[in-house]
């Protein structure tokens, strides 16, 4: 976790700049989000836990440029994000594979699109399918695969254009417990691999507490960041961890939070 002084010292990764977002539901205005400000830094791994509805993939979705904010604005590295780019990898909950592509051409779809040539391809594919624990199933089909290995060829994909941020939208929501704990480990173990910035949302509090270093709690309409709660868990964690009694009063701190 970066110190306050290191922290202060670097400058944001992702900045979320009073972004506020309405939609027109039947003539009326509906406020989603008010007013948000973030600041993620390199390295860092944040989470943002909310109730249902409460804005959290409509935030998600701005900053990865899919859906325009009403007012306000996204930087990466300081500079305002337009719309969507390279520089922000997105998993998503649903399973978002190209079901007529293997998971090796999954992988390779974004650097297709960049036109990278085919032998830089295939070692970029390569790496990050070995860094997934995927090397053996290049050949397979998603059809082939559990939810799972689905959402760590998603995670593959996204990373293999080697994003500034790596976006994650409710990515084990869909997932039986036992397989989503597994990923809880899988995702710790690969950032403390790969070191990439994340911002996450999530409704799972523990999941929220076990894998980052800050997590916002987000009220609801409008949707507002709230809270702020420091994770100060030693940076190695494993699945233990969510029995200390550390880790249970921050699991409580935040559940409060929500409640009121
Ligand atoms: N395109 C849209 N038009 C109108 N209203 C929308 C649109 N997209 C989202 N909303 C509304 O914005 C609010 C926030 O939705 P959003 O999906 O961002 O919440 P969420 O916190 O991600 O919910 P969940 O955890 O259930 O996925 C909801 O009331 C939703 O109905």
């Amino acid at each position: 976790m970066p110190d306050v002084a290191a922290k202060s010292a670097a400058l944001p990764k992702l900045e979320v700049c009073q972004v506020s977002k309405s939609y027109r539901v039947q003539g009326k205005l509906l406020q989603v989000l008010d007013e948000i400000n973030l600041e993620i830094f390199p390295r860092e791994f944040v989470c943002l836990v909310g109730a249902s509805g409460c804005g959290k993939s409509t935030l998600l979705n701005i900053v990865a440029g899919l859906v325009p904010p009403s007012s306000g604005e996204v930087r990466v590295d300081g500079q305002v994000v337009p719309g969507p780019g390279a520089d922000r990898g997105m998993v998503f909950q649903s399973y978002t594979l190209y079901p007529w592509l293997t998971v090796a051409q999954n992988v390779a779809f974004g650097l297709q699109l960049q036109n990278m040539p085919k032998a830089q391809q295939q070692e970029r594919v390569a790496y990050y399918l070995h860094t997934v624990g995927l090397t053996q199933f290049a050949g397979a089909y998603p059809k082939q695969l559990s939810g799972g290995m689905k959402q760590r060829v998603a995670i593959a994909r996204a990373l293999a254009t080697k994003p500034e941020v790596l976006l994650m939208d409710e990515p084990f929501g869909a997932l039986d417990a036992q397989t989503k704990e597994q990923m809880q480990q899988f995702l710790q173990d690969l950032w403390q691999q790969t070191h990439i910035t994340v911002l996450m949302i999530t409704h799972d509090v523990e999941e929220a507490i076990y894998l980052s270093q800050r997590v916002h709690v987000m009220s609801s309409r409008p949707g507002r960041l709230k809270q702020e709660v420091p994770i100060d868990l030693p940076e190695q964690r494993d699945l233990d961890l969510k029995l200390s009694p550390e880790f249970l009063s921050l699991k409580r701190e935040i559940l409060h939070s929500l409640r009121e």
